[in-house]
């Protein structure tokens, strides 16, 4: 409600409106003009003094007043306040003193820039801001003022300062600018509370008034010191409106509170100090407003009233300080006025409750999904509130991450679980899904009815202990000989074959899928499973069972796959296929002939022996248990099981068709990879114009190089193809960082800092094909040489070495890893010029070996004290110059000058020092050794007695074990 204006209450009763404003003065109480509100307590204070007891105008007066706004900005402010307090307010309580307050003189602040400055009035704008402030919860002056019963002039101000500006009142009680302020002086604005506004204002600083600070800081700029008057005038204003806002805040950011401090200033002063009303400004518009009306307040009231009244100085006016803050208040405001988002969040977090001193607002149990990955700023955006206060808010929780950072799931559900949502974080699986559907698209589904699908051949993949024969089953299988191109002789990628067979005169084709055995491809071996129908366990005969037979064994059922056990090397006399069975019968695999339902064919890769039987067991297991149809009638849908960069082809893609048919021409994209079918050849070399189901097949037309396991779809057009790859390349990004990024929990961190820096290795990895960079990855991901040191791969890629690679190794110190692939020429030259290690390996053993070494290197060296001699003193010389020389006989070893040296009294080290000075017989000396006399002397140590030991020694580097 409307406050009644000076003019209003000089007219009833019966005085100018110069001789009421004068006499509001000399009552301390600071008004800037006739048509300034003034708050209710103030009213009867001066009904009082000037006649008696009398009834509150307040409210209704107020309304009348409004014709006033004609007058002066200043006043225009005030009244926009008042609503704007309503709303602001929400949770705040602000005192509606401040808002009295506010409005009148405040205004000015909100006025804003640059009439601002100068301050007199700055009329208009002001006004405007004043009506944002209402979203402020913080008392503006304004808003509370008027309606409210505003406490007794003489109360409260607690608010600091600033005038207007802040809103002292706050039941949060008095901002951290308030503290400090006193009121001396005349008050400020007429709100009671206000107090401090008003002078504090005056007084110093320029902060101000709360209202100020708090945008302080970043005001600052903009806030001119301004020339005093004028600035105060304007200052004042706006602080009360930003001044506002900080407060609320001040659990919220660390930030926000120095801001205060700051701003205080003046600076811009948004409302800061808005008085009161300002103060609140809450954060929300009413800040924004700012200040303008807030400050009004007292503060403002003197920037604008400076120039009007003449006194008006007494407001922050005066005080150099404060104009600054309202100078450029205005502009200040301005630039530093926060979008409503910001001011949303704001407002929502000054309600918030506290977890560990910062201000978050809690959900109530919602459900949030995040891709995995995400950053608190992902989470901040998704409920609203400022990504800093997460980042304090995980602080407090023990863990320290940047805002960007992506976080662990776990530690975003924990983050979640305090701030009371349920985090759900979104697998990458179902992200993919997701985006699929985003395009209308589904992986993994036949498309139409059962009619349309036809039967298609199993896909077999072949898994086993290292050496057991798989590499050489396969090339008997299929006649020819990968094994002879294995560097080092272990199998190093996925290739995938067709085999034919007969079974009951039928032709059936089977697919063979290659997995290599060692463990360090035991991620790809464990992608390959799951894009296999059957597994053909290879077990050799002469060895039995061994810890990858049985890896293996999981892998199959983790996939759910049937296995088909081939004991191979039946033709070595020292096979024991018997064994075998027994050995993996305790496994869960039960051979058909024991009673069970698993097919055990005993097989010779050497000599082809039982290999048809193999094939039939396969395909009658297929038959027996699955049931192996797809549909060819589709775009074309699979998996990527190899892909490489050839020189002369390009990225090629070894695909397998899980259903549809790929043709030449279709838009693929193959995870992050897209392009469009150029060529198909098949695995023994053929160009193909089509792959039907469970066809593996050579693509050629990708834009760059897919990941092994990556699935493969046939689209509409090039344009979803690359839509699709770019997103998933985003994606990919994301995850990497965040498995990337090792936090750390501040007791890990503390722990690290006593025991000296942390070391990390940092590596690039390049390789010939992404099935091997992915295994040399994974290989290295599992070096542990404990915490002091770690490894860490900031980028990899299939193909050359090049340059970007060089320029990242160069900037981030990290060590370039060459798997099969060589620098280009330009990448190796500048390698050479910055001095960029690039180690090559064609053998993964090695490379994690070397690996391992240097991280093992990286340790920081154990020391280890070793004694290099004795000496007894056996007398004492006096010298002026040297102070006590030790007369000694070097009893064991060897005395050498500059060495460490404890000095022993009867077993009990009594000093720890070194030999400063060495002479034998009277030449200075650089050692003595055992059974000679020396002079010597200690460093820092002078107190040596006959009969004590000086005892030398070193410290020796020690190999770790
Ligand atoms: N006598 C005999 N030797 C075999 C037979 N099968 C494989 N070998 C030999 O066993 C060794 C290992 O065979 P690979 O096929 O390379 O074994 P792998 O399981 O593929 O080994 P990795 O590729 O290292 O995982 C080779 O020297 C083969 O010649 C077999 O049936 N009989």
């Amino acid at each position: 409600m409307a406050k009644p204006r000076v003019h209003e209450i000089a007219k009833e009763i019966g005085i100018t409106s110069k001789e009421l404003l004068k006499k509001l003065n000399e009552m301390g109480e600071y008004v800037r003009g006739p048509s300034s509100t003034l708050e209710a307590p103030v009213v009867r204070r001066l009904r009082e003094s000037l006649s008696g007891p009398t009834e509150a105008p307040k409210t209704e007066a107020p309304k009348k007043a409004a014709p006033a706004s004609s007058k002066p900005a200043a006043e225009k402010k005030a009244e926009p306040a008042p609503p704007a307090g309503p709303r602001a307010t929400p949770g705040a309580p602000v005192s509606s003193d401040e808002g009295a307050v506010t409005s009148s003189a405040p205004k000015p602040a909100a006025t804003p820039r640059p009439g601002a400055r100068p301050g007199p009035k700055a009329p208009a704008p002001a006004p405007k801001p004043a009506a944002k402030q209402p979203e402020v919860e913080r008392p503006s002056a304004e808003r509370p003022s008027a309606d409210r019963p505003a406490p007794s002039s003489s109360a409260p101000a607690p608010r600091p300062g600033g005038g207007g500006t802040r809103p002292a009142p706050r039941p949060g009680g008095p901002t951290p600018g308030n503290v400090g302020r006193k009121p001396s002086g005349p008050r400020p604005g007429n709100n009671p509370f206000a107090p401090a506004q008003g002078m504090g204002t005056q007084r110093p600083s320029r902060r101000p008034e709360g209202g100020s600070r708090p945008e302080g800081r970043e005001q600052r700029p903009g806030a001119r010191p301004g020339g005093p008057g004028g600035a105060a005038g304007t200052g004042m204003p706006r602080p009360g409106g930003t001044g506002g806002m900080p407060r609320p805040n001040p659990a919220m950011m660390p930030k926000q509170q120095s801001n205060q401090l700051g701003s205080s200033a003046p600076t811009r002063g948004r409302g800061g100090p808005g008085g009161p009303g300002g103060g609140r400004g809450r954060p929300g518009g009413g800040g924004g407003a700012p200040g303008r009306p807030g400050g009004g307040g007292p503060g403002g009231g003197g920037g604008f009233g400076g120039p009007p009244m003449g006194g008006g100085g007494r407001g922050r006016g005066r005080s150099g300080g404060t104009q600054g803050a309202f100078g450029r208040g205005g502009a200040g405001g301005r630039r530093g006025r926060k979008s409503k988002k910001q001011r949303r969040q704001e407002f929502d977090q000054m309600e918030a409750p506290s977890i560990g001193g910062v201000r978050v607002r809690k959900g109530d149990g919602q459900t949030v999904r995040l891709r995995r990955g995400a950053s608190l700023t992902d989470l901040a955006e998704k409920i609203g509130v400022d990504a800093a206060s997460l980042v304090q808010v995980l602080f407090h929780l023990g863990e320290m991450v940047t805002a960007t950072q992506s976080v662990a799931d776990d530690t975003l559900e924990v983050l979640g679980a305090e701030l009371d949502y349920n985090i759900e974080v979104v697998s990458p699986e179902d992200e993919d899904r997701e985006l699929l559907e985003s395009f209308d698209l589904e992986f993994g589904e036949d498309l139409g009815d059962e009619d349309d699908l036809e039967s298609r051949p199993p896909v077999v993949t072949v898994m086993g202990h290292v050496d057991h024969g798989k590499t050489r089953l396969l090339d008997t299988l299929r006649k020819s000989n990968v094994a002879g191109k294995e560097a080092g002789g272990i199998t190093q990628a996925i290739g995938a074959y067709q085999v034919e067979t007969e079974v009951d005169s039928n032709e059936r084709a089977i697919t063979f899928i290659d997995t290599p055995g060692h463990e360090a491809f035991t991620a790809m071996r464990a992608r390959g499973a799951k894009s296999t129908d059957i597994a053909v366990l290879v077990v050799a005969a002469d060895d039995g069972v061994m810890p990858q037979t049985i890896e293996a064994l999981n892998h199959a059922k983790a996939a759910d796959v049937p296995v088909v056990v081939a004991v191979n090397k039946i033709d070595k006399e020292s096979a024991d296929p018997t064994r075998v069975r027994g050995q993996l019968s305790e496994f869960g695999l039960v051979p058909e002939e024991y009673g069970g339902d698993t097919q055990f064919i005993d097989v010779s890769a050497a000599t082809g022996q039982g290999l048809d039987e193999l094939l039939e067991a396969i395909v009658l297991t297929a038959d027996a248990a699955l049931d192996l149809r797809a549909n060819p009638d589709m775009p074309a849908q699979g998996v990527a099981i190899e892909a490489h960069l050839d020189k002369g082809r390009g990225p090629v893609a070894t695909v397998l068709v899980h259903r549809g048919t790929l043709r030449i021409g279709d838009s693929i994209v193959a995870g992050s990879a897209h392009g469009r079918v150029r060529a198909l050849i098949s695995d023994t070399g053929e160009t193909l114009e089509q792959a039907e189901p469970s066809r593996p097949v050579q693509v050629l037309g990708l834009t760059s190089v897919p990941g092994a396991g990556d699935n493969v779809l046939v689209v509409d057009d090039d344009r979803m193809a690359r839509q699709i790859a770019d997103k998933r390349a985003a994606r990919m990004r994301a995850a990497q960082q965040a498995a990337g990024s090792r936090r750390k929990t501040l007791d890990q961190l503390f722990e690290q800092l006593e025991k000296g820096e942390t070391q990390e290795l940092l590596l690039i990895l390049k390789g010939d094909g992404a099935g091997s960079v992915e295994a040399l990855e994974d290989a290295l991901s599992k070096i542990d040489v404990g915490e002091e040191v770690s490894l860490r791969v900031i980028d990899r890629g299939v193909g050359a070495i090049t340059e970007t690679n060089v320029s990242l190794a160069a900037a981030s110190k990290a060590v370039i890893i060459g798997f099969n692939v060589r620098p280009t020429q330009h990448a190796a030259r500048m390698a050479d010029a910055e001095n960029v290690d690039i180690r090559f390996y064609s053998v993964i053993y090695s490379a994690i070996d070397e690996i391992e070494a240097a991280l093992k290197g990286m340790l920081k060296p154990i020391f280890a004290e070793e004694v290099r001699g004795q000496a007894e003193i056996r007398e004492i010389f006096r010298s002026s110059k040297f102070g006590n020389i030790a007369g000694c006989m070097v009893t064991d070893g060897t005395i050498k000058r500059n060495q460490k040296a404890r000095l022993l009294r009867e077993g009990v080290v009594i000093a720890d020092t070194s030999i400063s000075s060495l002479r034998r017989e009277k030449d200075d000396a650089t050692e003595v050794r055992e059974g000679f006399e020396c002079g010597l002397t200690l460093n820092n140590y002078n107190d040596v007695k006959i009969g004590d030991v000086v005892e030398t020694y070193e410290m020796v580097e020690r190999e770790r074990s």
